[in-house]
């Protein structure tokens, strides 16, 4: 899936140049200044900064958290953020943001879930306003837990800069281009590529393509890292190179009214300032905002039997204290070669202790010939039964063991898996959306058993009958 030339867009291309520039690596230390030599020299903090800038540090991690865990980045402001009017409750209430999943406000249910995609809204509607959960677990109060939320929107915000003090969110675009300012610079985001905004950034997000959604993972007490490769060795999956972290970019001036909306205990709060916060002429650091096109995957699978589990698929992890257990793993299914030796090729029938919500960026899915379409949404919790749809698992067999090397293209389906046993919010369980009849696409699975083969002195190799 290509992005469209940024530049046939009119009204703002001015805002984001279609040769943008990025640095390129995961987890270095980048840095970056728009006026050269803004970047102090030999430390962080002098008396006085080059140009009178201000110095200000944003933490990603404890202060005191081991050195290949320690997140911080250094910025160097016109104004430092601090100088805003107090935070208010903003009003009206934004009813459909939780960071904290209790029976207050979400339910629990093991069945099998799916979503059709979500209209976009005919009412003017941003990204902040677009936003709203679908299901989570944990808190974001204790440093512990994840939300799953997705939006749709059709406008740019305006005068206004976003920031997320619960946790850090990974977006999923399905359909709209995102264009991201931050205070480290400016990223633009297509669908089939993803955007992490780091806890605690300012950003705003203008859609060139108005009508937008997409899903967000949020992840509270954590941050994303590379998964590591065990056997496949050096090189695969995700290359550090193809992340990509934006250069500083700044505007001065005054700006009347600009209001900073900062989402805190999945509550939303307004300050008043009189200047952007995309004031930052230099930065330095290892805590910054990147995306990464899903199409640079390089995936690895199963050549010659049996269906790979999908953590093979890892783009990124977030891990828990617990060595191979994932608070959120962030989880491709590109376009690749199935060449599987008399297998079951599709994903297989199964029950799984983490919880698993899936979304599909484009094309179509393996394991569900019908009803899970491009937009669309499932969730399949810890142990509930799930797997291919009737018409998948009749089609494979009829393909029987001669299917030759096949190629899935034009498809891009992923996974949020979680350790963490998601909580429903009622907006997602009541949605018009909801495809009430999801469980029918099983009720179909007919028994293909025969006693046969101990009646009659039957045997089966490679599920054909043989004679003994
Ligand atoms: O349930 C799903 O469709 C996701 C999934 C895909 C796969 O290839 C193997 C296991 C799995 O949970
Ligand atoms: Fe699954």
């Amino acid at each position: 899936m290509e992005c469209k030339d940024s530049s046939i867009i009119s009204h703002s291309s001015n805002k984001f140049p279609s040769d943008l520039k990025y640095q390129s690596g995961f987890g270095n230390h980048f840095s970056s200044e728009a006026i050269v030599g803004a970047l102090p020299q030999g430390q962080n903090s002098p008396l006085v900064c080059p140009f009178g800038l201000y110095a200000e540090q944003i933490s990603g991690t404890s202060f005191t958290s081991p050195r290949k865990l320690n997140q911080r980045s250094w910025l160097y402001r016109i104004k430092p953020s601090v100088t805003h009017e107090p935070f208010r409750p903003r009003l009206p209430r934004h009813e459909k943001l939780v960071s904290e999943f209790d029976q207050s406000n979400s339910s629990t249910t093991p069945t099998q879930l799916r979503w059709k995609p979500v209209e976009i809204p005919e009412t003017p509607t941003d990204f902040v306003d677009g936003l709203y959960t679908i299901c989570g677990a944990g808190s974001s109060y204790l440093r512990h837990g994840f939300a799953i939320h997705m939006y749709t929107a059709n406008k740019s915000m305006e005068n206004c800069a976003f920031c997320n003090a619960d946790g850090d969110f990974l977006i999923v675009p399905q359909k709209g281009r995102l264009w991201i300012t931050t205070e480290c610079g400016k990223l633009q985001v297509c669908p089939g590529e993803i955007v992490i905004l780091p806890q605690g950034f300012r950003f705003a997000v203008d859609l060139p393509d108005g009508a937008s959604r997409g899903y967000v993972a949020e992840i509270f007490g954590a941050h994303f890292q590379l998964p590591d490769l065990g056997p496949i060795g050096a090189n695969g999956l995700a290359a550090p190179r193809h992340f990509l972290v934006p250069v500083a970019w700044y505007e001065d001036g005054s700006r009347p009214g600009y209001t900073i909306v900062q989402k805190y205990g999945g509550e939303l709060f307004t300050a008043k300032q009189d200047f952007s916060p995309f004031n930052v002429v230099a930065w330095h650091g290892n805590y910054v905002p990147y995306k990464y096109d899903l199409s640079k995957f390089c995936p690895y699978n199963t050549v010659l039997i049996d269906h790979s589990d999908p953590s093979i698929n890892t783009v990124l992890t977030a891990p828990t204290d617990k060595p191979g257990v994932a608070l959120l793993d962030f989880v491709i299914f590109p376009p690749r070669w199935l060449v599987a030796e008399h297998t079951f090729r599709p994903p297989y029938y199964h029950r799984n202790c983490m919880s698993e919500f899936m979304g599909l960026i484009y094309g179509g899915y393996e394991a569900k010939a019908d009803g899970f379409h491009p937009g669309g949404a499932s969730l399949h919790s810890c142990m509930t039964p799930h797997g291919p749809d009737t018409k998948t698992y009749e089609a494979t067999i009829a393909l029987g063991n001669e299917a030759g090397p096949h190629k899935i293209a034009d498809t891009m389906a992923f996974m949020f898996e979680s350790c963490l046993i998601p909580r429903v919010c009622p907006w997602a369980l009541e949605s018009p959306f909801m495809d009430h009849d999801y469980y029918q696409c099983w009720i179909g699975l007919k028994s293909h058993f025969s006693g046969l083969s101990m009646k009659e002195n039957i045997n089966f190799q490679n599920g054909k009958p043989v004679e003994r």
